[in-house]
């Protein structure tokens, strides 16, 4: 399946399992600070059997596209999103799998990584969503520091508005699906009501101004 039919089908999976919360009235505060009228509910898409298949058959298509059956040969999940999304995906490349945890939890240069993977490995960094990119850097730095080569990042889901401020973490990622998609799909299938998709097309033109003006950060936190 090409990449414009996967975004599409991704697009369709989230909006049928309800999984796109929209409230502009209430914004969403981001883990990296960002004020959002928009949130995207990754475990809640992946609980429904038919989008789960939906969102794996995307994401392995994708994945031996972009990176190819020989172009890793591990998966690290980020905790918490990524960890049921990179199992799956694990089991279906027949790979070794491992977590990567946030913040250290033991000693040496493995104590960011829970599970056994060899040194020298060209890891296939597994999450959700990404937003700025900021926790990808650091994931990314914590495997490096284990002896690992981080061969792509692979989500889901990205935000692909915050690219203007991205910087550490952008080069090697890819996703199924953006907002624009959403949008776009959205639109097609007057599948929101049509005052909210207003609100996200206002936020999606300035999500930095919008942020600032709804009690979010005004530039990236790059503090970790
Ligand atoms: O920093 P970015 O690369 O743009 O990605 C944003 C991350 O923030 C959220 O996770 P969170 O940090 O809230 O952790 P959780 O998955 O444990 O909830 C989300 O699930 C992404 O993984
Ligand atoms: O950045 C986040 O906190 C975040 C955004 C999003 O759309 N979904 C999510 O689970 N977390």
């Amino acid at each position: 399946m090409e990449r414009d039919a996967i975004a599409r089908r991704t697009a369709q999976a989230l909006l049928d399992t309800r999984a796109i919360l929209l409230r502009p009235d209430r914004p969403f505060m981001l883990s990296s600070g960002w004020a959002a009228p928009v949130y995207l509910d990754i475990p809640r898409a992946l609980s429904f059997p038919l989008a789960r298949r939906a969102l794996l058959e995307g994401a392995e298509a994708r994945i031996l596209a972009e990176v190819g059956h020989a172009g890793f040969d591990a998966v690290a999940a980020t905790e918490q999103g990524g960890i049921a999304l990179g199992a799956m995906l694990a089991e279906r490349f027949h790979q070794p799998f491992a977590v990567v945890r946030r913040r250290a939890q033991g000693f040496g240069a493995d104590a960011h990584i829970e599970g056994a993977l060899r040194p020298g490995s060209r890891v296939l960094l597994v999450s959700d969503v990404t937003t700025d990119g900021r926790s990808k850097g650091a994931y990314c730095r914590a495997l490096e520091r284990a002896g690992m080569e981080v061969a792509r990042i692979f989500v889901l889901f990205k935000w692909g508005i915050f690219d203007r401020v991205v910087t550490d973490a952008g080069a090697g990622l890819f996703a199924l699906a953006d907002w624009n998609d959403v949008v776009r799909e959205a639109e097609s299938r007057g599948a929101l009501p049509a005052a909210d998709l207003a609100e996200l097309r206002r936020y999606l033109a300035d999500p930095v101004a919008w942020s600032a003006a709804h009690g979010g950060i005004a530039a990236p936190d790059w503090k970790e």
